[in-house]
């Protein structure tokens, strides 16, 4: 089986961050492994607290994981301080881990901030150039291109800058800000555009750590990027369409919507 290793933070109530990611790779069928980078404490409504791990302490669990089971792919998710940021890099060069792709968490889906300003610093100068690609939305793009987005020729003019200053794909996505389900993929200066249909559902917490854990699983399986981002947004079009409708905020997605076997068969049965 292939394995993919999540680099991220945890959400307590389950639809982003590393709960997100595994719950993910299982669906997309990899062995899912995980290094936290912080607790979080929140829901659908907000986020009320960040406990960083040390860096030391991300440290061992990278390098309890590279030791054993080697990841195929990496995916890595919120990373909230420069230490932690600087230590990742370093064990992924150490291990010369493959597959990388990089979610430049910056705001959570309900507007709060999971990174301090030097670090994303420290993310453009370090781990954005050994990623294989990375998946900012339009406000994340807006930080690392320095300037406003607000149309699809803007997202091209954007990527292709990301793509040429950080040496490494991008996947800008235009998610909930603008352009519905539409994303643009820019490797070396080539541009391709991933036009979804756009899911009527306002619950749409963690959409960002599925879609680049998707990506990590279908690249941990052996596809090439086209073909794996082509792959995740089915997977996260199926997650959302499933329509599920919990909490009070927006809430989490479907993730085992394509789950089936005799333990999924016999809780729909049992409506529960
Ligand atoms: N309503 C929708 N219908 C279909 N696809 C969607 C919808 N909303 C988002 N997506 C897709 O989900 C993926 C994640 O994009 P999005 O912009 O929502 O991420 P994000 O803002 O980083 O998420 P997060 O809020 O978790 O940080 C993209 O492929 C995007 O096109
Ligand atoms: C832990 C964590 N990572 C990422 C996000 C972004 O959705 C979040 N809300 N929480």
């Amino acid at each position: 089986m292939r394995t993919a290793l999540t680099i991220a933070g945890s959400d307590c109530s389950g639809g982003a961050g590393i709960q997100a990611d595994m719950k993910t790779m299982l669906a997309n069928g990899v062995y899912a492994m995980s290094a936290i980078t912080a607790l979080t404490a929140q829901n659908t409504t907000g986020v009320t607290g960040i406990m960083d791990v040390t860096p030391e302490f991300l440290g061992s669990q990278i390098d309890a994981i590279f030791t054993d089971i080697r990841p195929d792919a990496v995916k890595i998710g919120m990373v909230s301080a420069s230490p932690l940021i600087e230590m990742i890099a370093g064990k992924l060069k150490e291990y010369q881990a493959e597959n990388i792709v990089v979610d430049p968490v910056m705001v959570a889906t309900s507007g709060a901030k999971l990174i301090s300003d030097d670090a994303i610093e420290t993310l453009k100068s370090t781990l954005l150039p050994m990623a294989t690609v990375i998946t900012p939305n339009i406000p994340e793009a807006e930080v690392l291109f320095g300037a406003k987005i607000t149309s699809a020729k803007e997202m091209e003019e954007a990527a292709l800058m990301i793509n040429k200053t950080y040496h490494c794909a991008v996947l800008l996505k235009g998610g909930h800000q603008l352009n519905d389900a539409n994303d643009l993929l820019c490797r070396e200066g080539e541009f391709k555009w991933f036009n979804g249909k756009r899911i009527d559902n306002p619950n749409t917490h963690g959409t960002g750590c599925t879609l680049s854990s998707a990506i990590a699983s279908n690249l941990a399986k052996g596809y090439d990027l086209d073909t794996a981002v082509e792959r995740a947004k089915d997977y996260i079009s199926g997650a959302l369409a499933a329509m599920l409708d919990l909490g009070k905020g927006s809430g989490p997605m479907n993730h085992g919507f394509a789950v089936t076997g005799k333990y999924t068969e016999m809780a729909e049965k049992e409506d529960c």
